[in-house]
């Protein structure tokens, strides 16, 4: 479709853990996270919430762009981990940020969500209805994550980023997308379980659930499942694999991702990885690693881009963009 990325940023708190200061809060080495994810450290946040990361990429998208605030038509916020039911954290940063013509909205697809908003995002383009438009993704996951758990609290990391869309005036496009969900899964990776009541009267204490993973399930669907997203969006495109020149996927493990380029028989260094920096940041992943290729000119203009999301829902995401 006619749409292009005209801007990338992104922010992520000042803390920085070590896998050495994990080991000093539970049982775990940096040997092992190290190993078994390619976690070194990740950015954790104290006293900002999701919309305080979301709203400082906002600023930085408008203020690298020179875009107004008021020139923005849609704000869509990718996040599992939103400030609030409502209102919504989109909601939150549109008033941060003043854009007083923006409708906004968040977007509920966990580690795929940045894909799905931009997806979202591209129709409003591609129909007319909305001109300029940031997607952003944004997490706070150190707020779920159970820090007793150590099969998951060394894996998260907080942080946001985003893009600005526009109706594209060069080859600039995307070339094709694949979202699937798998909903049969869907108790395979779960966070914030709400439950109702079992009978009128007994009103027990409210406690939101915390990040809980059958690891196992999730990482033999990742590698099943995005090579195969991959492959149908690339033939929707008609293209080649071997035509695509970076694949920007969700950073949740360095071992996934290896698996990934193996089974599509690519070249490592394709895909490009930063997890060892972040950790997993769930819908903020891809926009942070795109933004790091854009800064340092490795994305280039004209050149052929995979982003692929893939996690709670289950849910896999991908799309192929001429950038
Ligand atoms: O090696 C080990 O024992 C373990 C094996 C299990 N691992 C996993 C498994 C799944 C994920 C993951 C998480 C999300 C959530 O954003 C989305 C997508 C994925 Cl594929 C991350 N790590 C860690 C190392």
């Amino acid at each position: 479709e006619k749409v292009k990325i005209i801007q990338t940023a992104h922010y992520v708190p000042d803390l920085v853990v070590s896998n050495d200061d994990l080991s000093q809060i539970m049982t775990t080495s940096d040997e092992w996270i190290s190993k078994r994810t390619g976690i070194k450290r990740r950015h954790v946040s104290l006293g900002e919430n999701t919309s305080d990361l979301c709203t400082k990429v906002a600023s930085d998208l408008l203020a690298q762009s020179g875009w107004q605030a008021s020139q923005l038509d849609l704000i869509i916020v990718a996040t599992m981990s939103p400030d609030a039911y409502t209102p919504a954290t989109a909601a939150i940063v549109q008033g941060n940020i003043e854009a007083t013509n923006a409708f906004a909205f968040d977007l509920a697809a966990a580690c795929s969500g940045f894909a799905y908003a931009f997806e979202v995002a591209s129709q409003f383009i591609t129909t007319g209805r909305a001109k300029k438009v940031m997607v952003l993704g944004g997490e706070v996951l150190s707020k779920v994550v159970d820090w007793q758990d150590r099969t998951t609290a060394v894996l998260f990391g907080d942080g946001a980023a985003g893009v600005l869309l526009t109706e594209s005036d060069d080859q600039a496009a995307i070339l094709a997308s694949d979202l699937q969900t798998f909903g049969s899964d869907a108790a395979k990776l779960s966070a914030g379980l709400n439950q109702p009541l079992t009978s009128f009267g007994d009103f027990k204490p409210k406690q939101i659930s915390a990040f809980a993973m059958d690891g196992h399930a999730v990482y033999n669907f990742a590698t099943r499942e995005v090579p195969a997203s991959l492959k149908r969006a690339c033939h929707q495109a008609g293209l080649e694999l071997a035509e695509v020149d970076h694949f920007i996927l969700h950073q949740a493990n360095e071992r996934i991702i290896k698996a990934i380029a193996k089974r599509l028989k690519l070249p490592l260094s394709k895909f490009a990885v930063n997890i060892s920096e972040y950790g997993n940041t769930s819908a903020a992943s891809e926009p942070i690693l795109l933004d790091e290729l854009v800064k340092q000119n490795k994305v280039k203009r004209g050149q052929i881009i995979a982003l692929s999301g893939f996690g709670g829902g289950l849910t896999v995401g991908t799309q192929i963009i001429r950038y």
